[in-house]
């Protein structure tokens, strides 16, 4: 058997967010030889973490609310923000306010959005919001909610629908949920990593080290692009190529950094405290 006669089957994301990170699987001159090894798949970032655990993929873009000890983090890239992130918005319908509000509609592509919020109300507002499952349309949910989470290109999507939205619903409070965790605990805000199980890499004739480096190159390939990436992504994505430029630019931080890591331990800490996720008690890396 040749040491990659098989591939690995890869979840990733389809927002804006992870642009830069797909880098090299999505240009040359690295694309071609990448396919040959990976086999790519688009989804939302729920989904990505429900195909890795159930094993229709070896390797996926997860939110850090889906890891479990059988999953390991692969060291180097992340999807964080280390202030306002833009794309994560908690709507609140007036005469609401983060005090008051009961029933939050809650994007169901998410998973750490929506436990860093869980983490929000209960740990830090100290109150007890109901969450409701919702497809990702402000205005329905917020007819049928006190406040809507919205996250990815519709969040990014919303803010610039904001007047629109406020002349149907009525004023609205909005919230970056990246920075309220960052004023609370100091830390940056970590929404995903790369994970794998670990036990898929050899079968598909990968070591940990080339997998690192991929992922890794990608993403400096992809951060040295950024200019043709706002010109790719301009006609795809209804928002200016200044907004595109600051988000994949400011607003999104794609270094695992040792922050990063206690970030994820302290997230997971009081998701675990406050019942929103199952404890884990060690992170485990490739
Ligand atoms: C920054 C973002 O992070 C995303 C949010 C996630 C979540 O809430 O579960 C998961 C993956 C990330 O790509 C975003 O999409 O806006």
């Amino acid at each position: 058997m040749s040491a990659q006669s098989s591939s690995l089957r890869v979840a990733a994301i389809d927002f804006l967010n992870p642009a830069p990170l797909m880098w090299d699987f999505e240009h040359p001159p690295h694309s071609t030889q990448l396919a040959e090894r990976y086999q790519l798949h688009y989804t939302q970032p729920s989904q990505c973490a429900a195909e890795l655990l159930a094993g229709r993929a070896d390797l996926g873009l997860i939110p850090i609310a889906a890891l479990t000890p059988e999953l390991a983090i692969v060291p180097g890239c992340t999807i964080a923000s280390l202030d306002r992130v833009r794309s994560i918005q908690l709507i609140i319908k007036a005469p609401h306010t983060l005090d008051s509000v009961k029933t939050i509609a809650a994007d169901n592509a998410s998973r750490s959005s929506l436990a860093y919020t869980q983490v929000l109300f209960r740990k830090f507002i100290g109150t007890q919001p109901e969450f409701v499952s919702a497809n990702a349309d402000p205005m329905a949910m917020l007819q049928h909610a006190d406040a809507a989470l919205l996250i990815g290109d519709p969040a990014l999507l919303a803010l610039e629908a904001r007047e629109q939205i406020e002349q149907t619903i009525g004023p609205c409070l909005w919230f970056d949920i990246a920075h309220e965790w960052h004023t609370r605990t100091g830390l940056p805000w970590v929404a995903a990593v790369w994970a794998t199980r670990p036990e898929a890499l050899a079968p598909a004739g990968f070591t940990p080290t080339q997998l690192i480096a991929d992922l890794q190159l990608s993403r400096d390939n992809g951060l040295a692009n950024t200019e043709a990436l706002v010109r790719e992504w301009t006609p795809r994505i209804h928002l200016s190529a200044a907004t595109i430029h600051h988000y994949l630019t400011q607003n999104i931080h794609y270094t695992l950094s040792p922050d990063c890591i206690l970030a994820i331990e302290l997230f997971r800490a009081y998701a675990a405290e406050v019942d929103a996720l199952p404890p884990l008690p060690a992170l485990r890396f490739l």
